[in-house]
């Protein structure tokens, strides 16, 4: 029995963990690599209609706790990641993947998705409603009319599995909302959180921002984002229909960090920063530490403890 498999959309994967859109996964041998790995799944940089060079660097900083990135969706356009997912569909029969599309508008969004309702395509999308760095562009994921606007206009003609990335909320009022706007469609799964958008990050000695785009402001990923990245996890989970999957993302640094997300109520997780640092063998060492944990807790399954967080009353 694989004690960290995991099933979302009647999909089963025989590992919960993959990494986050953006993270290693920008080209073909990026991509080979996440296959060739023991990671559960991958999913592709979030594509554009056409190849993107996103924005200037300096765009991504390495901090203490984590990063900071302004990356602007460089990606190598749909075609080139809807053509790598079916090939490897029909390379390896019976997996399911993730394929990440963030379009500049709507009609960018529509126009992929009816490209990838048409083709032989049968995984998963992420729709990414949180890009945070695309200068002069909101985060979707904010306006909530403009969340129900995509939603109807996508499932009135998608029929294929698609979840959102949804950026992180920082008041209650607000899981109830984007919950009971997501409540009402046939979403898949629900990933959260992206980065926690528009933070500034300074340098003392040169008295200057440490990234080129947007005058240095950009989001914030890795270990400092974990309490929000959890809050908002387990938010959605005490909301949301149980045929909505939840795939919990930000602040994984370790084993323990994965368990945390899946008592929150997470069904997958994804790694980002922490996997740009360490690369692949750190899907393996994840693997063995949680593994481990759930071995001391007599844990057989994620299912024994997935959404079991405690509280005091
Ligand atoms: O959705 C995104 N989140 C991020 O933190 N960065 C990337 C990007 O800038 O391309 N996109």
């Amino acid at each position: 029995m694989n004690m960290l498999a995991t099933t979302i959309g009647g999909r089963t994967f025989n590992n919960c963990m993959m990494n986050a859109a953006g993270i290693r996964c920008q080209s073909k041998q990026d991509l080979d690599a996440l296959v060739q790995s023991d990671a559960g799944a991958y999913v592709t940089k979030s594509a554009t209609p056409q190849k993107r060079a996103g924005n200037p660097s300096p765009r991504m900083h390495t901090l203490p706790h984590g990063s900071i990135n302004s990356m602007g969706l460089p990606n190598n356009g749909l075609d080139y990641y809807l053509n790598y997912v079916i090939a490897d569909q029909q390379k390896r029969p019976g997996t399911t993947n993730f394929l990440s599309v963030a379009g500049t508008s709507l009609a960018d969004n529509l126009a992929m998705l009816h490209q990838i309702q048409a083709s032989e395509y049968t995984g998963f999308v992420e729709l990414n409603l949180s890009c945070p760095n695309v200068p002069g562009k909101p985060q979707v994921g904010y306006d909530f009319d403009r969340v129900h606007t995509v939603l109807d206009q996508v499932f009135d003609f998608y029929t294929k599995p698609l979840g959102v990335k949804l950026p992180p909320y920082f008041d209650l009022v607000h899981f109830d909302q984007i919950a009971a706007i997501l409540n009402q469609y046939p979403l898949t799964f629900v990933n959260s959180i992206n980065s926690i958008g528009n933070a500034l990050v300074v340098d003392p000695q040169s008295e200057q921002v440490v990234i080129r785009p947007k005058g240095g402001y950009g989001g914030i990923g890795g270990a400092s984002v974990k309490p929000t990245a959890l809050a908002n996890v387990r938010g959605l989970a005490l909301r949301l229909k149980p045929e909505i999957a939840i795939v919990g993302t930000g602040g994984i640094l370790n084993g323990v960090d994965v368990f945390e997300h899946i008592l929150c109520g997470a069904s997958m997780v994804q790694i980002g920063t922490q996997f740009g640092y360490e690369g692949i063998p750190l899907f393996d060492r994840l693997a063995t530490e949680l593994t481990d944990i759930m071995k001391k807790k007599g844990y057989t399954s994620i299912d024994d403890f997935r959404g079991k967080l405690k509280t005091f009353d």
